[in-house]
């Protein structure tokens, strides 16, 4: 029996993150501990018409007016999302967060995994993040368990960092030489603050494109210090870890550049994203022998020069060691939700500052 539960098996994870998008889809081989083996991956983005639905909806919570259409919109993108992939005996199904106050009305993803279940015939792990926030964690980030595992991969001999620069900035601090992602100080994760959301509104709101590509925007312009400063200021940045963000919680971030020409907003805005992780570094138990990022900012060249010249250490996108930094969390939904029917936990008071390790996750079987 426990020779088969050690069994690596595949693993299909599907991550919509709070850029809003579109789902990214990815196969690891896993036995719920390490990573055995990397397999296909795949994007479908989201049309406008779906943005714009899953935009109204953010905020609301389960039963709200604009929830049902999401729920559809989020179900859609992912029964196309997956079609292809065969051969996996387990789906994680993150869905997408409209809602997140871990110390309030709870976190919510919205995302059917019994409907997914029914309509790809198999095994789906959905609500990653309400048990952990019932036992008093964050209920985020929860990639944190992945890194661990990424560490194990590349066979990391000292601590280091994993920095994803999505809608959100996270960051895990890992001591690879830990035995478990569970172990006492095995792990230190916590939401910095704001990363591309912001940006993505500004851009939007001032010239109608999604995202500053490359950088190209923020690179003409001048950081503005006052404005940086006031972000700082930001009692978010006080707090000591565990913490977690909502995607709007930064969203008063467009005032403080509200009077600046659109490239001194970008590059502020940019920077701020920056200084927000270089608070963050504070609180690495040990500094991290090198930052790895993931997600879309990496792509972005002036915030990873900022980075750069603010951190201490070597900052580089996980490609350097061999990852894919735009599907490493729907890699970590796959993982999780091996970890999920195995009955390992998810998170740990490290990672969320749950009272104590816990599985999450709602297992719907077909
Ligand atoms: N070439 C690029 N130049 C600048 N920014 C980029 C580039 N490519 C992607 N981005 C930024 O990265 C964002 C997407 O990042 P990512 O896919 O990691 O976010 P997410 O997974 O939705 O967010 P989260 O991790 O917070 O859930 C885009 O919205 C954009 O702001
Ligand atoms: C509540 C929620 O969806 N949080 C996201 C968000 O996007 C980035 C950051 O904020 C992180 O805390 C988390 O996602 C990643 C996948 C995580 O749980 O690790």
């Amino acid at each position: 029996m426990k020779g088969k539960l050690a069994e690596p098996i595949w693993a299909l994870g599907a991550m919509s993150g709070t850029s809003l998008d579109g789902v990214d889809v990815a196969m690891i081989r896993t036995d719920g501990r390490t990573i055995s083996e990397f397999g296909a991956s795949g994007y479908r983005p989201y049309s406008a018409e779906e943005q714009a639905i899953l935009r109204a909806a953010l905020g609301q919570w389960p039963g709200d007016e604009d929830v049902a259409a999401a729920e559809h919109v989020v179900l859609d993108a992912h029964l196309a999302a997956l079609r292809g992939f065969d051969g996996a005996d387990v789906v994680g199904f993150h869905g997408q967060t409209l809602a997140h106050e871990p110390q309030g009305r709870g976190t919510h993803q919205v995302g059917d995994g019994a409907a997914l279940a029914a309509a790809l015939g198999g095994t789906v792990v959905s609500d990653f993040r309400s048990s952990d926030v019932e036992l008093g964690g964050q209920g985020a980030p929860l990639a944190p368990f992945f890194h661990w595992a990424c560490a194990k991969w590349i066979k990391a001999d000292a601590p280091l960092a994993f920095l994803n620069l999505g809608g959100v900035g996270n960051l895990t601090w890992v001591d690879p030489h830990a035995d478990a992602p569970e172990a006492d100080g095995a792990l230190l994760a916590f939401d910095t603050g704001p990363a591309n959301a912001p940006i993505n509104d500004l851009m939007m709101e001032r010239r109608g494109v999604p995202f500053d590509k490359d950088g190209a925007l923020a690179a003409q312009g001048n950081v503005v210090d006052g404005a940086l400063e006031l972000f700082l200021d930001e009692g978010y940045f006080l707090k000591m870890p565990p913490k977690s963000l909502d995607r709007n919680d930064f969203s008063l971030m467009l005032d403080l550049v509200r009077e600046l020409g659109d490239a001194d907003a970008a590059a502020t805005m940019t920077a701020m994203a920056a200084a927000a992780v270089m608070r963050g570094m504070e609180h690495c138990p040990v500094p991290p022998s090198k930052v790895l990022v993931t997600g879309g900012g990496r792509k972005n060249p002036v915030m990873m020069a900022m980075l750069e010249t603010a951190l201490d250490c070597p900052v580089r996108p996980v490609e350097v060691v061999g990852l894919d930094g735009d599907m490493l969390e729907a890699q970590a939904f796959a993982y999780l939700a091996v970890r999920v029917i195995r009955g390992l936990p998810t998170s740990a008071p490290g990672t969320t500052g749950v009272r104590a390790p816990v599985g999450g996750g709602i297992v719907s079987r077909n």
